[in-house]
């Protein structure tokens, strides 16, 4: 395919930058512990400094792939896919959410919000960040969100971010990986004395797996 062809069709979304894909167990939120076929598409331009997946940023370096290539591999694998980055909403979402649903799997996303919702999708992880907030779309549409708690002022962010997503909501607060030992035991404080918050870890990290 020709350069400009290949840039027409991630525009159309019928190509997306894929930095990887691969069966595992979901880690973190509501659905923690279940089987989930993951499709991390590259690019993302919210800048987190402790992000765990910084090599996604760049979305040059992650080979255009064509939508029809990624559903079949992910069909007869799992009946559920994650699809994350990256930031996902950064390509339109529609024709890929629609081709694996037309397969009959269960699609969710991974999401910071920081651009306007596109798919069809069975569940919406919402993971605010404070330096490019969500959209309007996906506060109104998120089933779970998710606060990453690195210092002590990620509790009074969370609350702001509980009051703007949709109350039927199910709210995390998750532990920044390199401030688990410090943050874990104030989270677990904050949930026993805000019963609405439920405690996620990256549980995949424990378990040594992707
Ligand atoms: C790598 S992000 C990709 C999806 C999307 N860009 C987002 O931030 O939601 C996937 C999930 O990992 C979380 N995450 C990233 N780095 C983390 C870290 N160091 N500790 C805990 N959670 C982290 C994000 O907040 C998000 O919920
Ligand atoms: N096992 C596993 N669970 C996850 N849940 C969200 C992840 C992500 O990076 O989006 C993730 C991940 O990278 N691995
Ligand atoms: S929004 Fe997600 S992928 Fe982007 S830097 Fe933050 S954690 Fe990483
Ligand atoms: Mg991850």
């Amino acid at each position: 395919m020709l350069a400009k062809e290949i840039q027409v069709a991630v525009e159309k979304g019928t190509m997306l930058p894929l930095m990887e894909e691969f069966y595992t167990i979901q880690g973190e939120g509501f659905h923690t512990g279940t089987a989930a076929y993951f499709i991390r598409i590259g690019g993302c331009d919210v800048g987190c400094h402790w992000c765990d997946v910084k090599e996604s940023w760049n979305a040059a370096l992650h080979p255009p792939t064509a939508i029809n290539k990624i559903v079949t591999n992910a069909k007869n694998i799992a009946d559920t896919v994650v699809v994350t980055g990256g930031e996902p909403l950064m390509w339109d979402m529609t024709l890929l959410t629609q081709n694996l649903k037309n397969e009959n799997l269960k699609v969710h996303i991974e999401t910071s919000g920081a651009y306007p919702l596109t798919g069809n999708w069975d569940w919406i992880c919402l993971s605010p960040k404070k330096n490019m907030l969500p959209t309007a779309t996906v506060y109104d549409n998120a089933h779970e969100l998710k606060v990453i708690i690195y210092n002590k002022h990620d509790f009074i962010f969370a609350e702001e971010q509980a009051e703007k997503v949709n109350k039927n909501a199910i709210l995390f607060l998750q532990p920044e990986w390199s401030k688990k030992e410090e943050m874990t035991p104030l989270i677990v404080d904050y949930v026993m004395k805000n019963p609405k918050w439920r405690v996620s870890l990256q549980t995949h990290k424990y378990l040594n797996i992707p």
